[in-house]
């Protein structure tokens, strides 16, 4: 969907969710499960996709198709080249070479915020939220798709004022939804790192995007809050929205993965369902180690937000 400042509905689509689908997982099963494998319903197709730095060839991806309405997760050692390939979907690096759309029209030489606009948002490893700004106007500029280009409008505020309440109602309801409508008025500079983890993704959403792209999003985080921010990213699901997430955290790709794309020196070198690709002894012996085997503890909804709560309480006294 187009997400400009006029659209700020967030009407979940009908697009297929591992709840609904006949088919499996998101429509997945039957997929191929070679690298670069067709999938039923892509929303993101690239091709031949290259990026060197000097004599290091970061990315080079010969094909990848990422399935509408499901969770992919983009795994891989440190140094494969999963953030450079976040960057060049997302316009935040330019490839030396490829092609790559998104709902089948070519992102090539679109800039970040007019790539979010089109419906496509994504996170940073390291976050980037505004330090000296407050929560909520971290929020607002969430609604111009990462960049603050609507700023040189400030004189004409009589001409947008309407909408102006239209983004901060979008953005206090996104708040409430992530635990974060008591921090407001703060500074996000101020946030724990799972708080502004949940910041970035609640910002992401202001724009309404169809498929929004994480980078590590439990990096830093503790665990209440990691619960906190998987039942996020599964509700982000079943709103219809596609997720692709680089991740290093095997519990959290097996908890809320439809599908996995492993990425080793810039190549896709298998694909799968979480359950494949985690007994597939060359992605095991590569990436994996020992260390894939644990269970995410299940912990009900009451509990969660108690826990978070008093996580949140304990960093802000620690402060
Ligand atoms: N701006 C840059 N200049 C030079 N080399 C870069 C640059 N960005 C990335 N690289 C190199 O490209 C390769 C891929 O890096 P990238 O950060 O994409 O890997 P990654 O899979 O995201 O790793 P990690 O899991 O550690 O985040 C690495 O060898 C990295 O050093």
């Amino acid at each position: 969907m187009d997400a400009d400042m006029t659209d700020q509905t967030n009407t979940p689509t009908s697009t297929p969710t591992s709840k609904d689908s006949k088919t499996g997982p998101a429509g997945l099963v039957g997929a191929g499960t070679e690298p670069g494998s067709k999938k039923p319903d892509p929303i993101v197709v690239a091709d031949k996709i290259t990026r060197t730095f000097g004599g290091l060839t970061a990315v080079d991806v010969e094909h990848v198709e990422i399935q509408r309405g499901a969770i992919t997760a983009l795994i891989g050692p440190n140094g494969a080249g999963k953030t450079t390939f976040f960057n060049l979907l997302t316009g935040f690096d330019q490839p030396n070479s490829g092609t790559w759309t998104l709902e089948g029209k070519s992102l090539k030489g679109v800039a970040p915020y007019k790539i979010a606009r089109r419906g496509m948002v994504r996170t940073f490893q390291l976050t980037k939220v505004l330090a000296k700004l407050t929560v909520i106007e971290n929020m607002r500029l969430g609604a111009t798709g990462q960049k603050g280009e609507r700023f040189w409008a400030a004189p004409f505020k009589f001409l947008w004022g309407k909408q102006e309440d239209a983004v901060t109602e979008k953005a206090d309801e996104l708040l409430a939804r992530f635990l974060l409508d008591k921090k407001r008025e703060d500074f996000a500079g101020s946030l724990s790192g799972g708080q502004r983890k949940l910041l970035e993704m609640a910002r992401a959403l202001m724009v309404d995007p169809e498929l929004v792209m994480l980078d590590e999003p439990m990096a830093g985080v503790n665990p209440a809050l990691k619960q906190s921010l998987l039942g996020h990213v599964k509700s982000l699901r079943e709103e219809g929205r596609t997720v692709l997430f680089v991740e290093h955290d095997m519990d959290m790709v097996r908890d809320i993965s439809d599908w996995v794309i492993v990425m080793a020196q810039g190549k896709i070198v298998a694909e799968g369902t979480p359950a494949s690709v985690m007994a597939d002894q060359r992605v095991i012996d590569a990436y994996l180690g020992a260390h894939h085997d644990t269970d995410l503890s299940e912990l009900d909804e009451e509990t969660l937000e108690a826990e978070v709560e008093a996580e949140i309480a304990q960093e802000e006294d620690a402060k």
